[in-house]
């Protein structure tokens, strides 16, 4: 990759939730070990780090929030540079290429940087490498791989070559790569756009869905053979991704250890201090035959929280695999002596210990509050692994995982059965990587994020199920989701002895808002829909219109809720709370869907057969300006199928076709009046 002289490229980027940041602080540092003269910087640090009027090559990343709105960090930038009383063609210096971020579970896929990427070129910019649009609802890398694989020669073409033949050279070579992977839905369009309908999704979630159930089978019956499952590859000459060297290296020290979570490094989803909240009670919500454990927590804060609101939760990961990581690593002996880690003195320039890292550290406390251990395994790990192998068929088998021609192989056998680090070591008994690598390629442990149910002023609380995992390729204990395990295992002796007096803390911290809170005024009608944990929101939602009501002199509109659970007698959430607002006239209409009770005739199974029989007045409350609908909850199924359903009654109600109705319904997002809060 090394392009000789230095040219300068920019990489300019806005996050909401720090994965945007990420990948623009990977590409700069690819681009400084490349040899190029390369910066990175937020967009909202134009003006004061960088001018871009000034730059000449830069590399966007952007990720989309809201609905379809760039992140908070990029708003500025957009206005700034959209500015009326600029020339037309103000930006015609600059070349650029865009990577965006978005999700196609939501309606307006990668409406930010799409946003980011017209105002650019209506400003002149020219691009010298086709956009990409990567896609977080199937994955990401899906499209980000090929995408910088095509961005190096479209990088080395630019500073060669007469600029204007780019675009479509480099539109081919990202073609060309994603061609290569099995999904060739993700090629890009001649505009360099991945376009989505709504029952293109559903099609693609079902087709997931079947095949990620036969994947858990086999998991299940052939735990050891998933890594191992016969390649088409065993013949063929292999293209590998580049070695970066490992430029870390960890010392013993006798330097005092202070106690910090990743050494205080903020959170780009941060917007205010990380607290170690006291845990003021906690308790199942489920009956102990339901088949999702359900568990209420409540914190005591100092900072003042509103209905809408998100907070964080920082997580360790699970002692088991903590141990059992350190003792596969043959680092039984030093796990708990005092380390510190500095840049190795023969590192290229510019290299630094990830800023999240303490000055101070034990392998143990490392591995248990600052990697992600348990994340799906990237090719460049994968490439350092092979490095570090004797056995030379598993050495062929990895190298098979990570090359170019198994590209197929990576997203069906790592990505599909989410395999992460510990599996590799588990499976391939000569691969002995030192611990600097795995600091180098593991990503930072993220604090998870959750809504909140109840608040006050001085408490909040969150809802979460207790995720569970099958079981492991590699004999470890069934796991379950790293932050609810965590949660749950922490809380458990408070939940057992129903009460107060243990002393429990989590690190917690408020986030930045996502757009999803109530109407500001009391007389617009709301529509919540929210199966599952996906009413706690509402719950706050609900608070929040009971003390407005206190107060109000003005005619309320209606509070309709949608919400759905297996057995009534078993997940039915907040039961009590919600028939409480119900008779208090909180809530003015309560829909229930039980999807494995035996129903009524005419009952419901789910929450869109409970809209579709309202079906005549929820088109009437879509059409209404005055309404605002919230969907929470599952991304896969449930928000999916609440889309199509509303499409299908526009349609039906006010007789038009499908295209049109979607047309209508598409408006409703925009206007911002049809609002979802969705997880996978
Ligand atoms: C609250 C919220 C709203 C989002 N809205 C959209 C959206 O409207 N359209 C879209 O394509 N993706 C949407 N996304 C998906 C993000 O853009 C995607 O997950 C991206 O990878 C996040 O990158 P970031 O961490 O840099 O912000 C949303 C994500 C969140 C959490």
């Amino acid at each position: 990759m090394n392009n000789g002289t230095k040219n300068k490229i920019t990489v300019l980027y806005g996050s909401q939730t720090g994965q945007a940041e990420e990948i623009a602080k990977q590409i700069h540092e690819d681009a400084v070990f490349g040899g190029y003269d390369a910066e990175v910087f937020c967009l909202k640090e134009e003006g004061k780090k960088f001018d871009i009027k000034e730059i000449k090559c830069a590399v966007f990343v952007c990720s989309t929030t809201g609905d379809g709105d760039p992140p908070e960090n990029a708003r500025k930038f957009l206005r700034t540079v959209s500015r009326k009383t600029l020339p037309n063609d103000h930006l015609s210096k600059l070349y650029y290429t865009l990577l965006g971020l978005g999700d196609s579970n939501y309606s307006t896929f990668c409406g930010g940087p799409k946003k980011l990427d017209k105002v650019l070129s209506l400003h002149g910019a020219n691009k010298f490498y086709e956009a990409g649009f990567a896609d977080d609802g199937t994955d990401l890398e899906l499209v980000v791989e090929p995408w910088l694989d095509g961005l190096w020669p479209a990088l080395k073409s630019y500073f060669l070559k007469d600029k204007s033949h780019i675009t479509s050279e480099s539109r081919e070579i990202i073609n060309n790569n994603l061609n290569e992977l099995p999904n060739s839905e993700s090629a890009l369009n001649s505009n360099g756009e991945q376009e989505t309908s709504v029952t293109d999704l559903s099609e693609k979630v079902a087709n997931i869905e079947i095949t990620e159930n036969v994947k858990k089978l086999e998991t299940t019956l052939l735990p050891d053979s998933i890594l191992w499952k016969k390649s088409s590859l065993s013949a063929s000459n292999l293209t590998l991704p580049p070695l970066f060297p490992i430029h870390l290296e960890a010392y013993p020290t006798d330097e005092e250890k202070v106690e910090t979570y990743q050494k205080n490094f903020s959170f780009p989803v941060a917007c205010g201090e990380v607290m170690n909240a006291h845990v003021r009670s906690a308790r199942v919500l489920t009956q102990p035959d339901a088949v999702k454990r359900a568990i209420e927590v409540e914190f005591d804060v100092t900072t003042e929280y509103k209905a809408g609101d998100v907070i964080a939760v920082c997580c360790y990961n699970n002692k088991l695999d903590v141990d059992w990581l350190i003792e596969r690593l043959g680092l039984t002996k030093t796990a708990d002596q005092k380390m510190k880690m500095k840049v190795s003195s023969v590192a290229p320039k510019k290299k630094e210990v990830p800023p999240y890292i303490p000055e101070v550290f034990t392998i143990r406390e490392m591995f248990t509050s600052c990697l992600e251990i348990r994340s799906v395994i990237k090719k460049p790990l994968i490439r350092c692994l092979v490095e570090s192998m004797s056995n030379l068929d598993e050495k062929r088998r990895l190298e098979e995982l990570c090359s170019r021609q198994g590209g197929g192989e990576y997203m069906d056998v790592i990505r599909g059965n989410m395999i992460s680090v510990l599996d590799i070591l588990a499976t391939f008994p000569s691969c002995k990587p030192t611990l600097e690598t795995l600091v180098q390629h593991l990503p930072r442990l993220q604090p998870r994020r959750y809504s909140i149910a109840r608040y006050g002023s001085n408490y909040v609380s969150i809802v979460f199920n207790v995720v569970q995992f099958e079981r492991d390729s590699n004999h470890l204990s069934p796991r379950s989701g790293i932050c609810t395990g965590y949660l749950e295992q922490l809380l458990q002796p408070m939940i057992e002895q129903q009460e107060t007096e243990i002393s429990l803390h989590v690190k917690i911290f408020p986030t930045k808002s996502n757009g999803f809170s109530p109407p500001p005024n009391l007389r617009n009608n709301l529509v919540m829909i929210g199966p599952g944990t996906g009413v706690a929101p509402f719950i706050g939602f609900l608070q929040q219109r009971q003390e407005r009501l206190a107060t109000n002199t003005e005619a309320p509109g209606c509070a309709w809720l949608f919400y759905g659970c297996r057995h009534k007698e078993r997940d039915f959430l907040f039961q009590d709370e919600l028939d409480k607002f119900k008779r208090e006239n909180i809530l003015t209409k309560f829909c229930v869907a039980f999807s494995r009770d035996e129903r009524a005739p005419g009952g419901a199974k789910y929450v869109q057969d409970s809209i579709k029989t309202n079906g005549e007045e929820i088109v009437s409350l879509l059409l209404d300006t005055d309404t605002v609908f919230y969907v929470c909850g599952d991304a896969r199924n449930m928000s999916k199928d609440v889309r199509t359903c509303m499409v299908e009654l526009i349609a039906k109600y006010t007789e038009c076709d499908m295209e049109s109705a979607l047309c209508k319904f598409n408006g409703i997002v925009s206007e911002k009046r049809y609002k979802e809060d969705i997880w996978t």
